[in-house]
Parts: C-alpha cells; sequence; structure tokens
C-alpha cells in the first residue's frame, strides 16, 4: 500500500476524477427538455430568452383613478380638480380608451386604459372610495354625472407598471448554468414558457456493503445491525442536485460487478464499506483488479479511501470508495465529493469556514487531519464529541466540523480550530 496522501490531495484527485463527467453533463447536446412543473433545481443548459414583454401591457399599481397628467396639473388643495367617472377596468379585462378630461377607476393589475398616463390611487381622491363598483357592478354602473376630485398634480407615470419593465420581449430571462430557484420558476413561468432545456443531473449508484445490514424495520438477527449509510448518504447525494439510486452489494466480487454493470445510467458509483484491511473487503476484491486503486488518506475519521475509473464491460466508470464506519462515510463525503457535486449542479457548497474556541482540550493523531464533530456553545466556544467513528449519533446532534491539521497531536481548551457549520 502507498503512503498516505494528504486530504487536500485527494480531494483534487477526486475532483480531477470527475471532471470529464462534468463536461460531459454540461454539453448542449445532452440538454433535456423538461416541464417547468418538474425543473425546480435543474440547472439551465442554454440561455433562456423571453418570447414576450412582462407585463404585456401597461398596468395599474395602484387601485385608483387612471387620469391623464396634464388634466390635473393645476390641483391644488385649496382648488382641487373635479373629473367625471369613465369606464372603469379590472384586472382581466380588455385594454379599454381613456377619454380625455375623465377619471377612469382601475384596479391593481388592470390595464391602464389607452390614452391615461398616471394613477392616483384612492386614499387619494374625493371621495376615497369607488362609486357603484363592487364585485357585482362594472363600468356601466358609475352613475351619470359623478365626477371625482383630486387635490394635487400627478407626474406621468406615477404607478404605471409599463410594458416589458420586468423583462423585455427577446431578453435573457437567465443564462445558461442557473439552478433554476422558485423565483427563476415564476419568471420563467411568467414569460409563459412551459418547458425548459437542462442539463441531465448526474446519476449516483450508491451501494452499502456488508452482510451485517438489514433495512431499518426489519427484524435484526444475532449479530446484525441496521444499514445507516444509505439513509445518511442518499439524503447528502440528494442535496447536492445529483439523483440517487440505492443498492446493496451482494458479498462476491463478480456479483457486484454484475450489480453495477446492471446500472447502465450509473455516471458515479459510490461504495460504502469493503475497503480496508480485513478478509472479506467485497469492494477491494471487486474494484481494485477492474482499476480502481485503495490507499490511506491521512484523515481520521475516514483514512481508507478509493478511487478511479472501474472498467465495468464495456465502460469506465468513476468509482468513489468510502469506508464504511457512519462518521466515516459522511466526513469523506464532506471532505471530497460534496464540494463537486454541488459545482456539478451549480449549488452552492455552502460550509463557512471560521474560527472558534474549544470549550475543552483535545487530542489528535499527530500524522492525520482529525475532523470532529461538534456543536457551537452560546458563548461562541465548540463543544466537540468522541473521535470515534461509529458515534452517529453525536453527528446528528452536530452542527459544526472541526479541523485539527496534520501535525497537531493536543489543543488546550480555548485554543481556536477551523470549523465549518454544517447546520445552515
Ligand atoms: N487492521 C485494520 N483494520 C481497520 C483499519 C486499518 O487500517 N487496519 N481501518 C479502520 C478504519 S479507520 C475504518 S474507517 C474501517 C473501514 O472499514 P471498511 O471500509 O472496510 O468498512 P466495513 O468493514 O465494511 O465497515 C466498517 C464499520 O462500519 C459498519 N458499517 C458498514 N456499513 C454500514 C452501514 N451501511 N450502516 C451502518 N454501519 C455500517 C460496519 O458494520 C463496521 O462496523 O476499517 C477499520 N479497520
Ligand atoms: O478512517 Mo476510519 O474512518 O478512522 O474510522
Amino acid at each position: 500500500m502507498s503512503a498516505p496522501v494528504t486530504p487536500q490531495e485527494h480531494a483534487v484527485a477526486v475532483a480531477e476524477l470527475l471532471a470529464p463527467l462534468r463536461a460531459r453533463l454540461i454539453e448542449p447536446g445532452a440538454a433535456e427538455t423538461v416541464p417547468i412543473a418538474r425543473a425546480a433545481g435543474h440547472v439551465l443548459a442554454a440561455d433562456l430568452t423571453s418570447p414576450v414583454a412582462v407585463p404585456p401591457f401597461a398596468n395599474s399599481q395602484m387601485d385608483g383613478y387612471a387620469v391623464r397628467a396634464s388634466d390635473v396639473a393645476s390641483a391644488s388643495a385649496g382648488a382641487p380638480v373635479r373629473l367625471p367617472i369613465g369606464a372603469a377596468s379590472a384586472a382581466g379585462d380588455p385594454i379599454g380608451v381613456h377619454v380625455v378630461g375623465t377619471a377612469s377607476p382601475v384596479m391593481t393589475g388592470a390595464p391602464v386604459p389607452d390614452g391615461a398616463d398616471a394613477v392616483i390611487p384612492i386614499e387619494q381622491c374625493d371621495p376615497a372610495h369607488f362609486i357603484g363598483l363592487g364585485s357585482a357592478a362594472h363600468a356601466d354602473d358609475v352613475p351619470p354625472g359623478a365626477t371625482v376630485g383630486f387635490a394635487a398634480p400627478v407626474e406621468p407615470g406615477t404607478f404605471v407598471r409599463g410594458t416589458g419593465t420586468d423583462l423585455a420581449p427577446g431578453a435573457i430571462i437567465l443564462p445558461a448554468g442557473t439552478r433554476l430557484t422558485p423565483a427563476a420558476l415564476g419568471s420563467i413561468a411568467a414569460a409563459g414558457l412551459a418547458e425548459v432545456a437542462v442539463r441531465p443531473r448526474a446519476h449516483v449508484l450508491l451501494l452499502s456493503t456488508g452482510h451485517e445490514l438489514r433495512a431499518p424495520g426489519a427484524p435484526l438477527g444475532s449479530g446484525q445491525i441496521y444499514d445507516a449509510n444509505s439513509s445518511s448518504m442518499s439524503a447528502a447525494l440528494a442535496e447536492t442536485g445529483v439523483d440517487v439510486t440505492t443498492a446493496t452489494s451482494p458479498d462476491d466480487a463478480e456479483a457486484l460487478l454484475t450489480l453495477i454493470a446492471a446500472h447502465p445510467d450509473a455516471d458515479l458509483v459510490v461504495t460504502m464499506g469493503g475497503v480496508s484491511a480485513g478478509a472479506f473487503e467485497v469492494v477491494r476484491d471487486a474494484l481494485e483488479p477492474a482499476g480502481v486503486r485503495f490507499g490511506h488518506v491521512a484523515m481520521q475519521p475516514g483514512g481508507p479511501q478509493g478511487l478511479g475509473l472501474a472498467r465495468i464491460g464495456e465502460r469506465e466508470l468513476p468509482v468513489v470508495a468510502f469506508p464504511g464506519n457512519p462518521v466515516s462515510v459522511l466526513v469523506s463525503f464532506e471532505m471530497f465529493l460534496r464540494p463537486i457535486l454541488c459545482a456539478l449542479s451549480e449549488r452552492p457548497a455552502l460550509r463557512p469556514a471560521v474560527q472558534a474556541r474549544l470549550a475543552h482540550a483535545i487530542t489528535s493523531p499527530a500524522g492525520k487531519h482529525q475532523v470532529r464533530r461538534g456543536a457551537l456553545r452560546e458563548d461562541g466556544s465548540v463543544e466537540v464529541g468522541g473521535p470515534s467513528s461509529h458515534l452517529l449519533h453525536d453527528y446528528a446532534r452536530a452542527t459544526v466540523l472541526a479541523h485539527v491539521p496534520i501535525g497537531v497531536d493536543a489543543l488546550p481548551a480555548g485554543a481556536e480550530v477551523e470549523i465549518w457549520r454544517i447546520d445552515e
């Protein structure tokens, strides 16, 4: 076995392994068209342009009266201008015609009638309520001869949402590479687009190994444990925006290769367990001859690691092999895979690194980068749990990962450590 590499070196090797996958996913020819109802979280494959103006017509920003500003130019509190009330328009009505010298009742979102150039909110009018209009009444119900008074002039354009002020026709709604957030999807829908071209998501085959494992819910026999990693890691992977298929590896190497071959859609295989020095390391036994390299990273937890392109039938498939301990697998994911997969899906990998003081003394293997799971206390200090890689419940309650670099074997209470927030 070769000498341990640093976590940084291993992270670079994982990034290099997955670089061709990224190149393949962002190729324009790989794009898929999906309805907007299924596009949340996907990444645009190409610039998206708006076929229409949004809003498509000038409409009112307030409930009030549409006027021609020049008609109320002389209005003042002492000498209000009174105008006859014209035809009303509600949201959804076709665009009407404003008669110069009148005031047209107009509701929020309704077209500003052609010829009017400003809207005066109803609260600023006399009377400060609509006359003769209601849910059962419309334009024709304004009593003949009714007038409305204005005590101030108005600038042209006031409270008018102009055509195309949100999006001009032909404008780029969002560029290629944008991840579709709720607001992005709303903007695309507002432009009338029912479907979008998105990059394919990476498809990850997640393999757990070990014949001690039983699915949660099943009865446990002697020597058996519940499979925690399939749940933790499929959730962790899904959060990065990849598609995940989970499978439990059979116990023999040949069957493991057959299982991988039965998933031709997989872009990446992530294995958990079966990589260290035991007599029954099925992942290693199956994948080392296929081209995956196994070795040690100077990190705790997460020491034994595997990486490489596996020849599976006619294919060469990237494989990232993590150790099986429940904490090791999650820490390995945080260190090596999460940043790359987040980048694939154009998601921020948000793990802000800050310094915090230790609430208590800790020790660490001097030759390894240690990643402790801890929680920030109210005074800003960090309290870490035990270092053992089976302590998953501690991890479940952790809010930070605390990093102790290679070369440090002990830190006193109050010492500064780098922490990553994992609760954001
Ligand atoms: N002689 C040595 N023994 C071990 C070494 C070593 O260097 N020399 N490394 C230790 C370290 S560190 C780790 S980490 C583990 C890695 O072992 P494997 O990757 O081969 O994993 P397994 O042996 O399959 O499992 C380890 C541990 O985790 C439990 N496990 C596995 N899968 C799951 C799952 N899906 N859900 C819950 N728990 C799981 C498994 O039962 C074992 O207890 O090797 C050390 N040994
Ligand atoms: O590397 Mo193991 O993950 O230390 O427990």
